[in-house]
């Protein structure tokens, strides 16, 4: 059954929600913890959801949670669930494959980016249509940042004028993504870097402060803060 949110639409979102979230400490898997009483995953889809291009969604889900998931996102959106791999990467694999014919654009969109705002998820899909082969947000390196040895001796510094952090959602048009999956050997941590490995371009757009990874439980609490504040002042910037 093809699942869409707006059949008129011509972007794909592939949300990777399979992950443990070890660096988050002992619980559930991560896409499934708390946030203001919700699940990361429902704050990541809810605000998927409000873009108009997107046509479809496909979650990889933790394999022994894939009905819990499907029931989860059932009132939220209509998403299409699958079960997630043991690395990042083939969960992507397994979401994309199961995207239906139609979307020419596919993002992925990290559940722990609980807080992207919709406009981040716009203007990537938007560099993609306007012909880049693929898109990364990215922000400037705030810290000033050393390479060290295995024990923790600093050998340089390193110029970070021309470092990016790289954030998600990562928009590729569709047949490139494809194509570098199909090539992919080794696990990377981002799909963009196995575009990278096809000798494809990869463009650069504008990421946001909002679109914070939940990784650690500092993140966690962050994330709590900025939406009891956007709450209290009725804001809609990271609250939709
Ligand atoms: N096997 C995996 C591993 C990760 N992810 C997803 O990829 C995104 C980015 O991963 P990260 O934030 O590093 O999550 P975890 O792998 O869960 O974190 P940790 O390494 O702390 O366990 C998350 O939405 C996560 O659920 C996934 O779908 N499948
Ligand atoms: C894909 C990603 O979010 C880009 O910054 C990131 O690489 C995933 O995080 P991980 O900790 O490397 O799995």
């Amino acid at each position: 059954m093809t699942v869409q949110l707006n059949p008129r639409g011509d972007v794909a979102v592939l949300v990777p929600a399979a992950g443990a979230g070890v660096r988050l400490g002992p619980g559930r898997p991560k896409a499934l913890r708390l946030l203001a009483g919700e699940p990361l995953l429902v704050h990541a889809v809810r605000r998927i959801a409000f873009v108009p291009s997107v046509r479809t969604v496909v979650v990889a889900a933790p394999a022994d949670e894939v009905d819990a998931v499907r029931e989860l996102l059932a009132p939220v959106a209509p998403v299409q669930v699958v079960p997630g791999g043991a690395e990042r990467q083939a969960s992507v694999a397994a979401a994309l494959a199961a995207v239906p014919a139609g979307p020419e654009i596919v993002l992925v969109h990290d559940a722990a980016r609980a807080l992207t705002p919709p406009m981040l998820i716009d203007s990537v899909a938007a560099a993609v249509r306007a012909g880049a082969a693929a898109v990364v947000p990215v922000l400037p390196i705030a810290d000033t940042v050393k390479e060290v040895t295995g024990d923790d001796v600093v050998l340089r510094t390193v110029d970070r004028s021309r470092l990016r952090a790289v954030q998600t959602p990562q928009g590729f048009r569709r047949s490139v993504l494809a194509a570098a999956h199909a090539a992919a050997a080794d696990p990377l941590t981002d799909d963009a870097g196995l575009v990278e490995q096809l000798g494809e371009p990869v463009t650069c757009v504008p990421g946001s402060e909002h679109a914070f990874k939940i990784t650690r439980p500092f993140d966690l609490s962050l994330a709590e803060h900025l939406l009891a504040e956007a709450r209290r002042q009725q804001t809609r910037i990271v609250c939709p």
